[in-house]
């Protein structure tokens, strides 16, 4: 597993080796050796493959191949690889870790209640625009005094996660809230999964809702999974059970909090470090936005500050081994035979920073996004919610959050590096963990006039 991260963080390319196509399992040749054939990106790190305990797996490295095996083959590559550690805390249960038919079905339950609450009510925009709005207030009330920012951000991206799910939200200083979002972070760091607790608040809070729940006004995640639940009671074999929906709510939880909260404080640290950068944002903030408060109608107006926010995505890289994924089925990869059920872990760090997709791929560059005209340009290489059948399935609820607080931010502050520290000397190394973050970091947060 050494070998495995320091590649994965280090030079993708270093994992490029040459194989020769096998009918069963792998087969290596030496690099150069005779009718031996380079394909760049499958990896083979040992003489017989990447060897995970007693598993087999395959590493998929750089734009071309992670999109023939996640995009091309989709179906090929849709399982979740059975690590222990996630079955242990899972038991196939939710989406994240989950398989076959359990999966499909909730992660199709997400997907429509997710849009049903996104689109035409705005529900979820809503609740973002009103969590924006506290989350201002909550930086502007502690002027003068030093903040977790880590902490704060945490909370407002949980909020929208409880709204989602309860259609309420909670104040930061609540004590039940402040140690619930403590307990994630640890657990999330560590990688272990202590959420009983959260189940716990979760059922509290939702035996309060259900009095008020009303079939015909779903405005929950969680009256929609209960409606179902009702719905399909006399079937035994109902995938809408109480372990599917703890695992659920658990899985939107650790999957949507760290991720964008993570995503915000490496914007945040970032706009320190370019001034100029910031100030363009500002700039375009100011010309289309105002005063008033962002809304995603004002997204496409405002290309440049669009161009930021997704580079600041894919350098930020927050998931550089993405998870890892597994064969549903014997399959040919560019001419490789990989058997049913091998590991495969496709490299985000390897598509957003390949060498042959982006200009500057080490440098933090808006131009990235940007036409010679400076309208906004989509990069099919960008891959930082992954691709195919698996893609992460808050995307558009991650987009609009990270739309939303970021503007919100730099509408209401500039950002400055702390007294006695030069921008340019900010250290931009990441930290080690499942999700790679900023390292620590003093920043001052000036309010705008
Ligand atoms: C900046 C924010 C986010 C990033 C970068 C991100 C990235 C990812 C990635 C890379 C995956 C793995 C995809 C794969 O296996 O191929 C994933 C899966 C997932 N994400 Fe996200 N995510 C973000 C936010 C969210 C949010 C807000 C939610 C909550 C709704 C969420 C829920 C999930 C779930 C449930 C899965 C599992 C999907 C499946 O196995 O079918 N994510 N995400």
């Amino acid at each position: 597993s050494d070998s495995l991260s320091t590649a994965a963080f280090s030079e993708p390319k270093a994992l490029t080796c040459h194989w020769k196509p096998a009918h069963h399992g792998f087969e290596k040749t030496l690099p150069h050796s005779p009718g031996g054939k380079s394909i760049s990106g499958v990896a083979l790190l040992t003489s017989n493959g990447i060897q995970m305990g007693f598993t087999k797996t395959v590493v998929l490295s750089g734009y071309e191949m992670v999109k023939e095996a996640l995009v091309n083959q989709a179906d090929a590559f849709a399982e979740r690889a059975e690590v222990p550690a996630f079955e242990e805390l899972s038991r196939g249960n939710g989406i994240l870790f989950s398989h076959g038919e359990n999966w499909k079905v909730m992660r199709r339950f997400t997907l429509s209640t997710l849009r049903d609450l996104g689109m035409g009510k705005r529900v979820i925009e809503d609740h973002i625009v009103e969590e924006c709005g506290h989350l201002i207030e909550n930086i502007d009330s502690q002027k003068g005094k030093p903040i977790d920012l880590t902490m704060i951000m945490n909370a407002a991206v949980a909020n929208v996660i409880v709204s989602i799910l309860l259609g309420e939200r909670f104040s930061y200083t609540d004590p039940q809230f402040t140690r619930l979002l403590h307990l994630i972070n640890e657990t999330i760091k560590l990688y272990l999964f202590l959420l009983d607790e959260l189940y716990a608040f979760t059922q509290v809070a939702f035996t309060k809702h259900l009095k008020t729940l009303d079939r015909n006004d779903q405005r929950s995640l969680i009256d929609a999974f209960f409606i179902r639940q009702q719905e399909e009671k006399s079937d035994t074999k109902s995938y809408f059970n109480n372990d599917n929906f703890k695992s659920l709510i658990s899985n939107l939880f650790s999957a949507g909090m760290d991720t964008t909260s993570t995503t915000l404080c490496w914007g945040i640290l970032l706009m320190t470090k370019y001034p100029k950068i910031q100030q363009k944002v500002q700039e375009e903030i100011e010309k289309v936005l105002g005063s008033n408060p962002p809304r995603m109608e004002y997204r496409s107006k405002m290309p440049y500050t669009d161009a930021v926010i997704h580079e600041i995505q894919r350098f930020a890289n927050i998931l550089p081994m993405n998870l890892p994924h597994a064969t549903t089925m014997d399959v040919t990869l560019k001419g490789y035979f990989i058997p049913k059920g091998t590991y495969i872990i496709p490299l985000l760090a390897s598509v957003l920073q390949d060498k042959s997709e982006w200009e500057k791929p080490d440098a933090f560059y808006p131009e990235h996004f940007l036409d010679a005209e400076g309208k906004f340009v989509k990069k099919e290489a960008f891959m930082p919610f992954s691709a195919g059948r698996r893609r992460c399935v808050g995307e558009t609820l991650a987009k609009m959050e990270l739309f939303l607080f970021f503007t919100s931010l730099l509408q209401r502050f500039s950002l400055h590096s702390a007294p006695g520290v030069s921008s340019s000397d900010l250290d931009l190394t990441p930290e080690v963990g499942l999700t790679s973050g900023p390292l620590p970091h003093k920043i001052c947060m000036a309010a705008r006039a």
